[in-house]
């Protein structure tokens, strides 16, 4: 039986500029309405500038496809500035494709063959965790997917382990930095200046910066004094890529910039997607029982193998359904290098462009029962044709995420290690409330019953 989780239900009209400024300064989805969900274009007109959002299938295509005539805007960069530097996540242009190059053979899927046994690690480590609380207890399980992906990134990023009090640090740090971020963001486009939102995530991301570099420091050292030779991850990997273009490597600052990114982009977004699927798996006990059964098939109870994610299809489509109602990134901008037209609008050189997987995810005309939890829809025909077309939670084209198949390998293995060991029930009377800031999370937590089985 398929469900209809909560989502903040649109206005029926479009706010008027302060109630937007109102609306908007908790979580950018409570300015949308109606029309939001329908519509191929709108225009939101603020003060010395027009934002333009494209939900037209083909224009998103366009866009996301060439990413010197679209690409990202300063604000992006302005808002995520304090803790990703000049990180390849939001740099354009020579810089983005020096970065693109150097990153990108860390990712390549020897590597990721070679990380999979460090992320079971972590996992052996997250169901210890999870045993001392699968009492049916009421417990809220976005503090723990938030450590074992952190977790995870440490581990295959840097060879450490993270220890419970610094995984503390970091994940109140990120919660005080999307708050402030998201604010000033808000202010920004608004044109007022985000003098204490501004200091505020500066201060946050200095915590967490802090951590990394003091470990890059230490990784740069043992390497030069010939040291570390022997590890295997994703940082030796960086250290080690030579631009082929230019022949030099990246250096430290560079460095610093593109692990907190990849720490950022790797563990905040994959937390928040296995927050929501434990939720919506926790509603549908029917499906937790066809995930079970697919699982003891394909593994029963040996240790999983990185061969085994393929032989999952039911729980790899729990994590694309999450992803399509829930995108942890649920709206990029870009910006149109040259004044053009799309669709009937005129749009000036340098107006941001926003692209929302959350809106084209949900698109009234673009899906069937768009707002409805339906894993199975990704053998429909329909449902195919919708996700060619109207699916992006990984973004698509140059700038796709370069860490799609490293979150897919680690989403699969966590949704299934959990749901081989644990009846994951309903927390009655307990309705997340959907948050847009940085990534999409629950204001009011994720609460579920866990069940040793
Ligand atoms: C469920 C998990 C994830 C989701 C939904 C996700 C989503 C995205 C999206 C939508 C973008 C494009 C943003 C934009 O165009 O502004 C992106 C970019 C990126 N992601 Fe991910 N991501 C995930 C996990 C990861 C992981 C695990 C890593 C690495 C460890 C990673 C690394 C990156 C990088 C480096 C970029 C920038 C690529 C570029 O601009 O060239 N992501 N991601």
């Amino acid at each position: 039986m398929n469900f209809q989780p909560p989502y903040p239900r649109p206005h029926v009209r479009k706010s008027s500029f302060l109630l937007r400024f109102l609306r908007g300064w908790n979580s950018w989805i409570d300015v949308l309405f109606e029309r939001s969900y329908s519509m191929k274009m709108g225009k939101i007109s603020q003060p010395g500038m027009d934002i333009f959002m494209v939900n037209d299938a083909d224009w998103v295509r366009r866009i996301l496809g060439d990413a010197h005539a679209y690409p990202k805007h300063k604000l992006m960069h302005r808002m995520l500035e304090p803790l990703l530097g000049t990180s390849i996540f939001t740099t354009n242009g020579d810089l983005w494709e020096r970065q693109r190059r150097l990153v990108e053979p860390a990712f390549a899927q020897a590597r990721l063959r070679l990380v999979f046994a460090l992320m079971a690690d972590s996992v052996a480590g997250m169901t210890q965790r999870l045993d001392e609380v699968a009492d049916g207890r009421s417990y809220e399980v976005d503090g723990e997917m938030t450590y074992v992906t952190a977790d995870i990134i440490f581990r295959t990023i840097l060879s450490e382990t993270l220890e419970e009090s610094a995984a503390k640090e970091i994940y109140d740090a990120f919660l005080e930095f999307q708050h402030h971020a998201q604010r000033a963001m808000i202010l920004m486009i608004y044109r007022l200046p985000p003098v204490y939102s501004a200091w505020a995530s500066k201060r946050a991301a200095k915590k967490i910066r802090s951590i990394l570099s003091g470990i890059i420091a230490r990784r740069m050292a043992e390497r030069d004094s010939g040291q570390g030779s022997a590890r295997q991850d994703i940082l030796a990997a960086m250290m080690d890529a030579v631009d082929p273009v230019s022949g030099d490597r990246f250096t430290y600052e560079e460095l610093v910039d593109q692990v907190c990114m990849l720490f950022l982009a790797g563990h905040e977004t994959s937390a928040s997607a296995l927050t929501w699927a434990l939720y919506l798996i926790s509603q549908c006990p029917h499906l937790q029982d066809q995930m079970l059964a697919e699982i003891q098939a394909a593994v029963g109870e040996r240790d999983f193998e990185l061969s085994d994610i393929k032989s999952l299809p039911t729980v790899g489509n729990v994590f694309r359904e999450t992803l399509r109602l829930y995108p942890p990134v649920g709206f990029f901008v870009r910006e149109a290098a040259q004044t053009q037209c799309i669709r009937d609008k005129s749009v000036k050189e340098g107006s941001p462009i926003l692209i929302s997987p959350w809106l084209l995810h949900r698109h009234r005309t673009l899906w069937e029962r768009p707002d409805e939890f339906d894993p199975d829809r990704f053998d429909t025909p329909a449902g195919k044709e919708s996700s060619k077309c109207a699916y992006i939670p990984f973004s698509k084209g140059p700038r796709v995420c370069i860490g799609a198949a490293y979150a897919t390998q680690e989403a699969v293995l966590i949704l299934a290690s959990i749901v081989r060991r644990y009846r994951v029930e309903a927390d009655p009377g307990h309705v997340p409330k959907v948050v847009g800031r940085v990534t999409i999370r629950s204001g009011n937590g994720v609460r579920v019953r866990l069940q040793r089985r």
